[in-house]
């Protein structure tokens, strides 16, 4: 039996489908209703819902043996896993963005609205740009508006709410998609069953 976190959310339906057409299907997860945990014995797989953010703290620490996050997600927490395999799902990109005619003030430190805050600090010290990070869980793209900061560090998908917060991209930091990750010891003791589901993702990309 493989045990696999899947992200809830807007990933989360994608990244099914995709382990489903692989031959890791289990019709019931398709029920709704609010159970978090489906299995399928006939293939072997025990799926696992998970908020997003959190898949990689359950490979990593062998509740799941693998499971399916955002770059983004492997970027800040940078999980003790491995990552197997990208399945280019859930394409987006982390970026600044702050109003159009944003001028970087060099003199001053830079205040940064984000949820990534690891990322950001770690993009701006690659700049040795001195910067105020200011954490936020969610609505990013208020900080600038409301002037509780000058840029974001946020993901950016097909840019609609930047636009119509009246905002832009400004720079890329780094193209995001989702990838098939391993706990390690999982990865040692089902090496066949992983390396498995790991092939069979790769024939279907
Ligand atoms: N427009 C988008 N906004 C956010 N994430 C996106 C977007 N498009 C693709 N993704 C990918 O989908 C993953 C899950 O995003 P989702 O928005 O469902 O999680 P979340 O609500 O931010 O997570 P959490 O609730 O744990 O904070 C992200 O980690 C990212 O890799
Ligand atoms: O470029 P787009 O296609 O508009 O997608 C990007 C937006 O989606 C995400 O927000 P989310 O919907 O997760 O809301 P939240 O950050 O406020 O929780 C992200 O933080 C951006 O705000």
């Amino acid at each position: 039996m493989i045990n696999v976190a899947l992200p809830k959310g807007r990933l989360g339906e994608k990244a099914y489908e995709t382990l489903a057409a692989a031959g890791y299907d289990c019709p019931a997860i398709l029920e709704k209703n609010r159970k978090l945990t489906f299995e399928n014995a006939a293939n072997g797989v025990r799926y696992f819902w998970v908020k997003p953010s959190d898949v990689s703290i359950y490979v990593e620490r062998g509740a799941a043996d693998v499971g399916i996050a955002g770059k983004d997600i492997l970027l800040e927490y940078s999980p003790d896993v491995y990552e197997l395999l990208d399945l280019k799902i859930g394409a987006c990109r982390m970026c600044v963005a702050g109003p159009e005619d944003f001028y970087d003030e060099t003199d001053r430190t830079l205040r940064v609205a984000t949820k990534f805050p690891h990322i950001a600090a770690g993009y701006y010290e690659s700049k040795s740009r001195d910067i105020d990070i200011i954490h936020l869980n969610g609505s990013i793209e208020l900080a600038p508006i409301l002037g509780l900061s000058d840029v974001i560090v946020d993901i950016v998908e097909t840019g609609k709410t930047l636009a119509e917060n009246h905002l832009a991209p400004l720079e890329t930091i780094v193209d995001i998609s989702a990838r098939l990750i391993s706990n390690k010891v999982s990865y040692q003791f089902k090496y066949q069953e992983i390396l498995r589901m790991r092939q069979a993702l790769e024939r279907n990309l």
